[in-house]
């Protein structure tokens, strides 16, 4: 039996597209497309790649589950053992439906309500990732107000460059994330005289997909340096968080793995004395981004006098990112055809010219047949949409030789429901 691999866990044997041991070709006859499909092996060992990297270190990685927050992929890594990262109310109670302890619960985002601190705080969650003078201030009075003290960590910005997307870049001054360098020691000061406020750590998050190890050196650098200063005036730090934003191979791409990227990082730490500290990190795309396909049925073949589209069933508001941010998905035949390739824009049924998913493919295909589009984990399903009045895609979850439905598809009545006709 030959196998050629286009992903781990995913590729082709005898002819046909495989995740781990199951026919993507049975799996879409079986239950439609769109159709997102993720190899549990290919999580767990993107996983254990971080847990070598944190091998006898005090060390908790939190899956950012922005980056793919469907029920069973929660339950996925919260059963391997990881914390979650949250940015909302919604994302909490998806965490504590997946059986996350709360303790190993983190709170990003710039935003957050009085009313999500206050479930937060309720909840137990292990701690704020507060981003602005202004959150500490509600967040103290809020806490106060229950009697309690939050958890509080500063994210800090470090105005490093993380060479990413300029919409995925978070670590420059120009970002609306964190509190300024020179801000930090006055804002940890403040924190530690709140009496609702209980500072235990620090954070910084530079941007996402990125695959060079130079900018998070260098952002390490500046959160010691900090956490030195802060330290020095006489606030303690327990833990040193260092968010997310490991980039992955979508078009030969060739990110660190996360534990060459962490021994680095480690022996800067060690180096710098802080080898001890508990470290936290908020992985999202590394860990499920190329555990996952989608896969689209070909509806029409329309070549024209300039290009030629290959018109699918999956869209926009299915695979947003190309619309989004230019970006590249990998698109490959379920069932690959002998003979020659024609090049192809691969595009979707909605309205806009900015519905596209691959330009410029070189496929062999014919009417009906299936493809899948690679890299498709992380930030896909998660920002789906229903423009058109399109249903968001059904989701399966292989496990070896088993594939278990994990959402089903979305229908008009499921949209309809909230709705009220005059
Ligand atoms: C605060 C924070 N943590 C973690 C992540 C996860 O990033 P990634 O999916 O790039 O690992 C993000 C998204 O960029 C983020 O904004
Ligand atoms: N949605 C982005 C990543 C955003 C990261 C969130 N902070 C992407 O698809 O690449």
């Amino acid at each position: 039996m030959s196998s050629d691999f286009l992903r781990p866990f995913i590729g082709y044997r005898n002819g046909q597209l495989m995740v781990e041991d199951v026919s993507v070709n049975d799996l879409a006859r079986a239950h439609g497309t769109p159709l997102f499909i993720y190899a549990k092996a290919a999580m767990l060992q993107a996983l254990a790649t971080y847990q070598r990297g944190f091998a006898g270190r005090d060390a908790q990685i939190c899956y950012a589950m922005k980056a793919n927050s469907s029920l069973a992929i929660l339950q996925t890594f919260v059963r391997a053992g990881c914390g979650l990262d949250i940015v909302s109310g919604g994302e909490l109670d998806r965490a504590l439906a997946a059986g996350c302890e709360p303790h190993k619960i983190i709170f990003s985002g710039v935003g957050k309500t009085r009313a999500e601190m206050r479930r937060a705080l309720d909840a137990g969650i292990g701690c704020f990732n507060v981003e602005s003078r202004a959150e500490l201030e509600v967040l103290d009075e809020v806490a106060r107000s229950m009697g309690q003290r939050a958890p509080v960590s500063v994210r800090v910005n470090p105005d490093v460059d993380a060479k990413t997307h300029p919409y995925i870049s978070t670590g420059l001054k120009g970002n609306k994330f964190g509190i300024a360098h020179q801000d930090a020691v006055e804002t940890y000061l403040f924190a530690a005289s709140c009496k609702g406020l209980r500072v235990v750590g620090i954070d910084c998050h530079i941007g996402s997909q990125i695959t060079e190890m130079a900018p998070y050196l260098d952002a390490m650098d500046r959160v010691l340096d900090l956490v030195t200063a802060i330290e020095a005036a006489g606030v303690p730090i327990q833990h040193i968080d260092f968010g997310g934003g490991l980039g992955i191979d979508y078009q030969g791409d060739t990110p660190p793995a996360a534990d060459t990227l962490w021994a680095a990082l480690l022996a800067k730490l060690d180096a710098r004395g802080f080898g001890q500290r508990k470290l936290m990190i908020e992985p999202g795309r590394s860990l499920v981004g190329n555990a996952g396909v989608c896969i689209t049925e070909v509806l029409y073949l329309k070549p024209g006098e300039q290009k030629n589209f290959l018109i699918v069933d999956a869209a926009m508001n299915d695979l947003p990112r190309p619309a989004m941010y230019q970006a590249h998905h990998g698109i490959v035949p379920v069932l690959p055809r002998d003979g020659a390739t024609t090049t192809w824009d691969v595009v979707g049924p909605v309205c806009e010219s900015g519905d596209w998913i691959g330009r410029d493919r070189e496929l062999n295909v014919a009417q009906g047949d299936l493809l899948a589009v690679l890299s498709a984990g992380a930030y896909c399903m998660s920002m789906a949409s229903n423009y058109n009045t399109r249903g968001r895609a059904a989701e399966v979850l292989v496990d070896g030789a088993q594939a278990m439905l994990i959402r089903e598809r979305e229908s008009v009545a499921d949209q309809l429901r909230l709705e009220r006709a005059l």
